[in-house]
């Protein structure tokens, strides 16, 4: 029996030139103007802060938190914070360029940004966790604010620490100016001003987009095998559908190590497992531990990688036997394995559509609290369907008319409508 726990990566995942490589390839497609092009490939604001924090044995500990704010020219910068041992400038830098090509594809009125701090959750107790999230939002300050950087949970942040950046971001304005502050951050638990469906909207996206790609070829999801790198909130919720559609979830990894059955492993069981286990997948008992290493090659039709970046590589990539790889995760393919999946004729269904059901999700949380409305759960997956379909519709025409991927069309699309917007405002010819 295998039981190697999977080692938590701390090395740098090298996402910033996969990033930039992505960017340029689709910019030179459509002649980009060469002064946007300039503006676009740096970041606009860069902050690091480094804040002490009293442990629970008394200990000071000081921390390192990013903010990275790449570009605002549609709207106040969006995304998530990260709390990570890999959280670094490069990487923030990435995620943060991510998110302006995402929040532009999906049409929304926001730029790109991204941050976390530098930490292994795992090792601080939940009290030490809410006192570093609140001297994280203090050193921020005013550089986040409803109108200006709206942050959103990512990896091992949750509802709640978003309600924590509330309250101590909050605490700083005047009474009478507090109550228009809600949607400073989205991702917040529901009693806090969140919204329905934000806790599933990204995982609920890459099911869409599965079923509309599904459609589109022509294909049913019934008992197609899928496997889930990441079982946190976008892995499990994309699962969960998945699982409703008729497909069979075959096999899931998480940090911890890496599970497989292929007559099905159900979701409901894993998710309360893992609630009793600390998190992890390992020792499910309707399933056979497996070589991490052997994940990615194991025999199925949909892979969905939902943790880490950098995560299929040119080791990994040739042996991949699914036939759609559908990106939860931020920058979860580098370049050189997307080389490799194309030329076998793996269709790749990139990150900033699959996973912008998310950042949509928290564009409706932020239009409630500002116009002061509640919508139903209902109503909130309907416009969340329109506007993904809307943009997968995009991504597929845009493929055909161009002749390109799908990832760089995505590109495409996000680049010409940041373009569109400099030369509108008259800033370039
Ligand atoms: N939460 C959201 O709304 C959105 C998240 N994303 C992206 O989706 C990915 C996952 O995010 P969440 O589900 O929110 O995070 P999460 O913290 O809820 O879950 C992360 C999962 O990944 C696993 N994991 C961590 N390191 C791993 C490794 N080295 N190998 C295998 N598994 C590993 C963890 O065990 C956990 O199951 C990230 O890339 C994030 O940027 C993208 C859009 C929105
Ligand atoms: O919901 C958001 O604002 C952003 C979520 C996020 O970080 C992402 O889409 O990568």
């Amino acid at each position: 029996m295998i039981t190697k726990i999977k080692e938590a990566k701390t090395t740098k995942q090298g996402m910033l030139d996969n990033v930039m490589r992505q960017f340029n390839n689709a910019a030179d497609i459509i002649h980009l103007n060469p002064s946007i092009r300039k503006i676009l490939e740096i970041t606009n604001n860069e902050l690091v802060v480094h804040f002490p924090v009293k442990m629970d044995n008394g200990d000071v500990e000081v921390f390192t938190g990013y903010r990275v704010q790449h570009n605002n020219a549609l709207g106040p910068y969006k995304g998530g914070l990260r709390y990570h041992p890999t959280v670094d400038i490069d990487a923030a830098r990435a995620l943060a360029m991510w998110m302006t090509w995402k929040t532009s594809l999906a049409g929304l009125p926001y730029g790109g940004a991204k941050g976390g701090i530098q930490l292994d959750p795992s090792r601080y107790s939940n009290s030490e966790l809410e006192r570093i999230t609140r001297r994280f939002t203090y050193a921020l300050g005013d550089n986040i604010g409803p109108e200006l950087d709206i942050p959103a949970p990512d990896v091992n942040t949750t509802p709640q620490t978003m309600a924590w950046i509330l309250d101590t971001y909050m605490s700083t304005k005047s009474p009478s100016e507090r109550s228009k502050n809600m949607h400073v951050v989205t991702g917040k638990p529901i009693g806090a001003g969140g919204s329905e469906g934000r806790d599933r909207a990204t995982g609920y996206g890459v099911y869409l987009n599965i079923k509309f790609w599904a459609t589109h070829k022509k294909v049913s999801l019934k008992d197609k095998k899928f496997i889930v790198q990441g079982f946190g909130n976008v892995g499990y919720w994309a699962a969960y559908f998945l699982e409703k559609e008729g497909a069979i979830l075959v096999a899931v990894q998480d940090q911890f190590g890496s599970i497989t059955n292929e007559n099905g492993i159900s979701v409901e069981h894993l998710f309360e497992y893992t609630k009793s286990n600390n998190g992890s997948i390992l020792g499910f008992k309707e399933s056979t531990p497996i070589e991490n290493n052997t994940f990615f090659s194991l025999d199925c039709d949909i892979c969905i990688p939902a943790a880490l970046g950098n995560q299929i590589t040119k080791e990994n990539a040739p042996l991949i036997k699914a036939y759609l790889i559908a990106e939860g995760a931020n920058g979860p393919t580098d370049i050189e394995a997307e080389e490799i999946l194309l030329k076998k004729g793996i269709d790749i269904i990139p990150d900033i559509l699959c996973n912008s059901g998310g950042v949509i999700g928290s564009y409706f949380e932020w239009l409630q609290n500002r116009n002061g409305e509640i919508w139903q759960l209902n109503e909130v997956m309907e416009k969340l369907e329109k506007k993904l379909e809307e943009s997968f519709k995009r991504v597929i025409e845009t493929s055909k008319s161009k002749n390109v991927d799908m990832r760089t069309a995505a590109f495409i699309i996000a680049i010409e409508r940041l373009e569109l917007a400099y030369i509108q405002r008259g800033i370039f010819p």
